[in-house]
């Protein structure tokens, strides 16, 4: 546990002597004129502007804190004005410090918001001392808004104290009095309640209507919480009606400032004008989709990862690679100029033919050829590609890729790394790596891969000297890999069903094949035969899994 900080007025260097005119003090209880119509100008009419203002802790790991709530209300189209109480040093492992912000400060924050922006609904997070909660009523005093939301914040996701003991009282005393709704999660319920023990529904009941005596008009508590049950039930109580609202557990590690989100959604749609209970319903979708959005997420390596509020911008898919999605890697084509040369046809004949039967993404792959011979190959098997809308790849020649533009690369381990070809092709080109092992699934993914080729999971005969690691060995690649896979090396009809056979690891999205493809006197037909059986597999491990 970490022990609070003494409050004591702190002057920053920078503002010893003359105090500059931005900071100056502003003059007390200046009552804002415009606070109750906030517009935004925009050219010949106004639109108004929702607006919370959260105060609350920073959170510097981002996941939390005010950084929680003005992403969130930002995700719901509410602008978001802060007033901090505590600087935390944070991350997705713990907490590592706090530092509470002199409460003189605090009110000068709350003021300078309050008298010119203004607020229709606060909505408070970390208040680590009674002193806090004083100044925050007392400027609530002369500024009142439309709605006041407490997420009575006492203990960090992690286990550690974000609040001193002493905040009870006042809590009770001066800010639950005039609070609109309280969110409370079960220990923090136990604690308003003096330990009381709330870990069934029954005592969620009871302490929802003890806590609503103690002055909040709504209370919701949280029962994320409730042991050995994959239904998540939450409580509103606004004094008669009980409300239960249901929802099935996510499992993810990426939870961290579930909370805090809460709360802000719900004071950001009661700014929009919601009612309560909207406001609570409209809050946890919100929540409930950003937390399945946010499973995939890999930041920091603690066991309490961030949510990705801002998910429906699509920002980070559309930090590059968009367009390509893992399920591209379902039938993946790899050509063979031998193979197609013996059957008589040009590369990118066999290209069109392979897409026409059904592959979803195509590797252009010569061992031997001159490069110029290769630029031309690719750029005609480019151009058929672009006409059905499937990716092409250039295999280990990023020079060729850039000369071609092709949609990427594939990569071995001692072809260009992967950093520098990101570097070189940019955030919108595919990178495809072949890793034998999970060090190297691992790797590929922190380098910036797109996806992984994981094999000879069969001998071949395409690929000399080419160790095989067997399905045991797929699958283990599978499981360390953050990346989608795709399989490769010795894959026919007749053993597609094996490498995709139920249980199939998550990441497994399909199969890449040369011979079984290539090597044949009709390649349409082939890849026919090969979407046929995946969709059968996909079909039987699905349906045995439910
Ligand atoms: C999808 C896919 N996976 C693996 C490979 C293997 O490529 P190759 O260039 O033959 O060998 P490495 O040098 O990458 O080990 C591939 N072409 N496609
Ligand atoms: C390129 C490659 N990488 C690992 S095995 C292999 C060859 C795959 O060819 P085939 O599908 O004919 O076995």
């Amino acid at each position: 546990m970490l022990a609070l900080q003494k409050l004591r007025p702190v002057r920053h260097p920078l503002v010893q002597g003359a105090v500059p005119k931005s900071i100056r003090p502003i003059p007390q209880f200046v009552r804002m004129a415009a606070s109750e119509s906030a517009t935004a100008d925009i050219g010949l009419s106004s639109v108004k502007v929702p607006r919370v203002l959260t105060v609350a802790g920073s959170d510097s790991g981002g996941g939390a804190g005010i950084q929680a709530d003005i992403k969130t209300c930002a995700a719901l189209g509410v602008f978001c004005t802060t007033a901090i109480t505590a600087l935390t040093a944070q991350n997705t492992i713990g907490v590592q410090g706090i530092y509470p912000v002199p409460v003189d400060f605090l009110a000068k924050q709350l003021q300078s918001v309050l008298s010119d922006i203004g607020a229709d609904v606060v909505k408070t997070g970390m208040l680590p001392s009674a002193e806090c909660i004083e100044t925050l009523c007392s400027v609530l005093d002369s500024f009142p808004v439309r709605a006041v939301v407490v997420d009575p914040v006492m203990v960090s996701t992690s286990g550690d104290e974000l609040a001193g003991a002493g905040i009870l009282d006042a809590l009770g005393k001066k800010l639950l009095p005039r609070t609109d709704v309280l969110t409370p999660n079960l220990p923090e319920a136990s604690k308003l309640l003096g330990g009381a023990s709330v870990t069934t529904l029954e005592e969620m009941r009871k302490a929802a209507v003890e806590i609503h005596k103690m002055g909040p008009r709504y209370v919701l508590i949280k029962g994320g919480h409730l042991s050995g049950s994959d239904d998540m039930v939450d409580i509103l109580y606004d004094g008669s009606e009980m409300h239960e609202y249901h929802a099935s557990r996510i499992e993810s590690r990426n939870t961290h400032g579930t909370g805090c989100s809460l709360a802000s959604a719900i004071a950001a749609e009661l700014a929009k004008g919601s009612h309560i209970r909207q406001a609570v319903q409209a809050a946890k979708e919100y929540v409930k989709e950003t937390m399945q959005r946010s499973r995939e997420l890999r930041l920091g390596g603690g066991s309490q990862g961030p949510l990705n509020h801002l998910h429906r911008l699509n920002h980070w898919e559309s930090l590059g690679r968009s367009h390509f999605k893992p399920d591209s890697l379902l039938l993946y084509a790899v050509t063979d100029s031998s193979m197609n040369k013996h059957w008589g046809r040009s590369t990118s004949d066999a290209v069109k033919a392979v897409i026409e039967g059904g592959a979803t993404i195509v590797q252009i792959r010569e061992k031997e050829a001159e490069s110029g011979d290769f630029l031309k190959e690719a750029e005609a098997s480019l151009k058929v590609a672009r006409e059905y809308g499937v990716p092409l790849v250039i295999n280990d020649r990023l020079d060729i890729a850039l000369a071609c533009d092709a949609d990427g690369v594939h990569l071995g381990q001692s072809d260009v790394p992967i950093t520098r070809a990101r570097a070189i092709l940019g955030p919108n080109k595919i990178i495809g790596v072949s890793c034998k092992t999970p060090e190297q699934a691992q790797r590929a993914w922190e380098e910036g891969a797109d996806y992984i080729g994981s094999g000879g999971v069969y001998p071949t005969n395409t690929k000399q000297n080419n160790k095989t690691i067997g399905v045991e060995g797929l699958r283990k690649v599978c499981e360390a890999s953050p990346l989608p896979v795709v399989a490769i090396g010795g894959i026919k009809e007749n053993n597609v069903k094996e490498v995709m056979a139920s249980p199939r690891p998550k990441q497994l999205q399909g199969v890449a094949v040369v011979s079984g493809l290539f090597n044949q006197p009709d390649v349409q037909v082939a890849a026919k035969h090969f979407r046929a059986i995946l969709a059968e597999a996909l079909d039987e491990s699905y349906s045995r899994v439910l």
